[in-house]
């Protein structure tokens, strides 16, 4: 009976000070926990990453995955630094803290206890990583100024970066960071960049005129046209000029289906892009990307290969739209869905309100050929700090185009510079041989990279390439020598469509095709007529504004002369 007593009284006073010992606890400690569904996750990572103590823990997790953004960069050399520069790789190298270790850091007078833990999503699969941080301190404004400083850390490894976010199940990850693309890199009709960019500025302004009004606050853009014409692009470069992340919305994504994506967007953050690439592709059952739209065959068209549409979305149209507007929609969100089959798409999917504005990208024009060689071959700033490549310019004079008159090789630095003023000359050459509106800009793009150091060539080589890749474009003459079939000057005009604003790069039809021959340049160049007109008379913007300014964007763009 005694020893029951005495068993009694000893397990009451092991329970009395555990209670103690966890109210002490909570009262001077504060506890949070970082998940790696959310941004903080990352945040509180590159703030470790900063912290000089890192350095001297003994045991870390190394990483070189790409994931994430607080990572050091460094040239790792594959074999212990024997190998040439051609075998070196650059690795993002992250230290992450290991699984299951607590550390010790300081931060502001204040002890931190840092745990990582990781544990197995289930039927997903895959590892969740949670960030434990116990913090020494009695009120959280420590904890407050710890997550601001940890954001700030966070940020300022992002310069000139913008962040990507895929979707894993119902909620965002970070997937990647990429360099901004400047806006002066997207080759499109005049007009065409001013005034998305115009009106992209006027709705990230417009909060509280759009909440006044009782108006959702949020806009849609839908890019449509041929493939590798700069939508995808485009998008990237809105992105980065007005520092916005981007979320990328998959409706193939295994186990998508209505109340995931309304999931999706409700966990949007207010001020971002969410994009959705080929919505035609998912929500309608509309075949392959048809060559009639895009004057193109596929590579599958040539190989014979089904086009049957691939979607396998559980995603239904009204489960769409109800996302794209419904009530759990995010405000603020830009929504950004680009296609290849305008015509498929719903009139439902593209009314104003979902899809606010429309912007056609087309096939190259003779002005987008001159202007991306212009853009490729002009220097520009920051060149000089390209990828060491002094073995390429060394190399140069015995592979590369050596009697070349525009280039020059930089005795000090070895770096080819192109005369800017003969790069015009030959920029106008190039446009006027490519055909109108037949190219995708990145198939021009494409021929251009095979000749990155020969400009001369470029333009030199250039009919063969059509012969060889496009051959539909070109004739022959009575002679038997090809001809380029080129459209009379044509007019371009932005006019604004029903269905919302739309900005529309309208060309003459190919049936008022002149015939040009022989092939050599000067008789081309005497052959054609002024470059594209460009008339302008699109109405203003849907969206007012409380500051009626009138900016040119793309002049704004730093990288270009
Ligand atoms: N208008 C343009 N200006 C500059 N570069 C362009 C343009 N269009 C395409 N490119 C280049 O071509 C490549 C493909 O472009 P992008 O992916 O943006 O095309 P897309 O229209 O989105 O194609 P898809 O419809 O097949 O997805 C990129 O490397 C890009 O640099």
């Amino acid at each position: 009976m005694k020893l029951m007593i005495v068993g009694v009284i000893v397990e009451a006073f092991r329970r009395l000070t555990s209670l103690l010992y966890q109210l002490l606890v909570r009262s001077i400690f504060i506890n949070s926990v970082f998940v790696d569904s959310d941004p903080s996750y990352e945040w509180m990572l590159a703030f470790l990453q900063n912290q000089p103590s890192w350095n001297t823990l003994r045991s870390v997790e190394v990483s070189t995955s790409a994931q994430g953004s607080n990572f050091t960069d460094l040239l790792m050399s594959e074999g212990g630094g024997h190998l040439s520069k051609y075998k070196k790789m650059l690795r993002r190298l992250c230290f992450n803290p290991a699984v299951g270790q607590t550390y010790n850091l300081w931060y502001k007078g204040c002890l931190l206890f840092v745990t990582r833990q990781q544990e197995p999503r289930g039927f997903w699969g895959g590892d969740k990583s949670t960030l434990y941080v116990k913090m020494l301190t009695s009120g959280n404004v420590t904890l407050t100024s710890l997550i601001a400083d940890a954001k700030e850390a966070y940020v300022s490894t992002q310069d000139h970066r913008l962040c990507i976010f895929v979707s894993e199940r119902d909620s965002w990850k970070h997937s990647s960071c990429r360099s901004m693309r400047p806006v002066c890199s997207i080759i499109l009709d005049n007009g065409v960049k001013d005034r998305l960019f115009k009106d992209v500025s006027d709705f990230l302004k417009s909060k509280a005129w759009y909440t006044r009004r009782g108006i959702p606050y949020r806009r849609g853009y839908l890019f449509h046209g041929a493939p590798g014409t700069g939508k995808t692009s485009m998008m990237h470069a809105m992105a980065g000029h007005f520092e916005l992340d981007i979320y990328v919305i998959s409706l193939s994504q295994m186990g998508m289906d209505d109340s995931m994506l309304n999931r999706l967007i409700s966990a949007l953050p207010e001020r971002c892009i969410a994009l959705m690439e080929d919505i035609d592709a998912f929500t309608f059952d509309i075949g392959p990307r048809n060559a009639v739209d895009t004057g193109l065959s596929t590579p599958s068209d040539q190989q014979g290969v089904s086009n049957e549409n691939p979607t396998n979305t559980h995603v239904t149209l009204s489960g769409l739209l109800n996302a794209l507007d419904g009530i759990g929609s995010q405000e603020g969100r830009i929504l950004v869905a680009t296609t290849n089959v305008y015509t498929a798409l719903d009139p439902a999917l593209c009314r104003p309100g979902r899809m606010d504005m429309h912007v056609e990208f087309k096939l190259g024009s003779k002005q987008q050929a001159q202007d991306m060689f212009n853009h490729f071959y002009i220097p520009k700033d920051g060149d000089a700090e390209d990828d060491d490549d002094s073995d390429r310019n060394i190399a140069l004079p015995k592979e590369g185009p050596a009697n070349s008159k525009t280039l020059l090789i930089d005795e000090k630095e070895f770096k080819p510079l192109f005369d800017a003023d003969v790069i015009r000359k030959l920029a106008v050459q190039f446009g006027e041989m490519i055909p109108d509106r037949k190219c995708s800009m990145a198939s021009i793009q494409g021929y251009l990279m095979t000749y990155k150091e020969s400009p001369e060539d470029a333009v030199r080589n250039v009919i063969s390439w059509l012969q060889r890749e496009h051959p539909a474009f070109l004739i022959s003459n009575e002679r038997g020598a090809p001809s380029i079939l080129m459209p009379a000057p044509a007019a371009v005009a932005i006019s604004a469509s029903k269905t919302g604003d739309h900005v529309d790069a309208e060309a003459s039809p190919t049936s008022s095709c002149t015939v040009v021959s022989p092939l050599s340049i000067e008789t081309l160049l005497l052959a054609v007529g002024p470059p594209t007109d460009v008339i302008a008379d699109a109405p203003a913007p849907s969206v007012v504004t409380n500051e009626a300014e009138d900016v040119k964007y793309v002049s704004k763009c730093e990288c270009c002369p």
